[in-house]
């Protein structure tokens, strides 16, 4: 169970946190506030979705990969001789589809030298169970971090099942960067002990009904792409 500490408790780096036995990020910057209420709003089309869900993706990887190892290496400038920076363990990115597609492309502008691996998840509108139909991922998978990509972390059903396929393949280093979270997700994921910290612009006040985000912001596929 997930031990919320004040919503007001800010970490120096500007990361509002919600600390547990699992790392949970809340990333707490004006510009993701504005890009997640452009999201949210429900007179948004799905171009502008789209490409405040790429602006949003882009902050939350800079701020997930803020701690990532760095190899160095000399180089020289035009005037002098200096050390350069680059990944020392590039990730692998998975978006989960179709929703955690419109985070792809972002994320691998971000990190053009990440591996893609790709996982097909739909979830039952009654169940709630995810339906597995795609999973196209390296078989080994020991010593390297991993990047999920999936805009809702609602039950958290799909984020299990994603994350259970990348235990398989042995990762122990894997961040899941969600748009938005439900407080029922984040306490499914920490209960699997499954070997993951999430990072989010919002943790939500609840799941209805239906399962879905409240606020939130609706089906994130189907505001992307079109309802099928
Ligand atoms: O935490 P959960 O309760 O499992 O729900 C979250 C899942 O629901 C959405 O996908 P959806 O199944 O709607 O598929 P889609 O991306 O094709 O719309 C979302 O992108 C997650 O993958
Ligand atoms: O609110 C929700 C919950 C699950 N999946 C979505 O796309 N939205
Ligand atoms: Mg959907």
């Amino acid at each position: 169970m997930a031990t919320l500490l004040s919503s007001g408790n800010v970490s120096p780096g500007g990361w509002r946190l919600l600390l547990s036995v699992m790392d949970v990020r809340v990333v707490d910057h004006p510009l993701v506030k504005a890009r997640l209420s452009t999201m949210r709003d429900a007179r948004t089309n799905s171009a502008a979705f789209r490409a405040a869900l790429q602006e949003l993706t882009l902050m939350l990887i800079y701020e997930a990969t803020r701690g990532a190892e760095v190899a160095v290496e000399p180089i020289h400038t035009p005037v002098a001789r200096t050390n350069g920076y680059r990944l020392a363990n590039p990730p692998l990115l998975v978006p989960v589809l179709r929703a955690g597609l419109g985070m792809a492309d972002q994320a691998h502008r971000l990190i053009p030298e990440a591996q893609m691996g790709f996982v097909g998840l739909a979830r039952d509108e009654t169940t709630l169970q995810p339906t597995p139909y795609l999973e196209s991922l390296p078989a080994d998978l020991a010593g390297r971090p991993v990047l999920v990509l999936d805009p809702m972390l609602a039950t958290g059903g799909s984020m299990v099942h994603t994350i259970s396929l990348l235990a398989d393949r042995g990762a122990t280093d894997v961040t899941a960067i969600c748009t938005l979270a439900a407080p029922e997700g984040v306490r499914r994921l920490e209960e699997s002990g499954l070997p993951v910290r999430v990072v989010t612009a919002s943790i939500d006040e609840r799941l209805n009904e239906s399962g879905y985000i409240v606020p939130g912001l609706g089906d994130a596929g189907d505001r992307e792409y079109g309802a099928v």
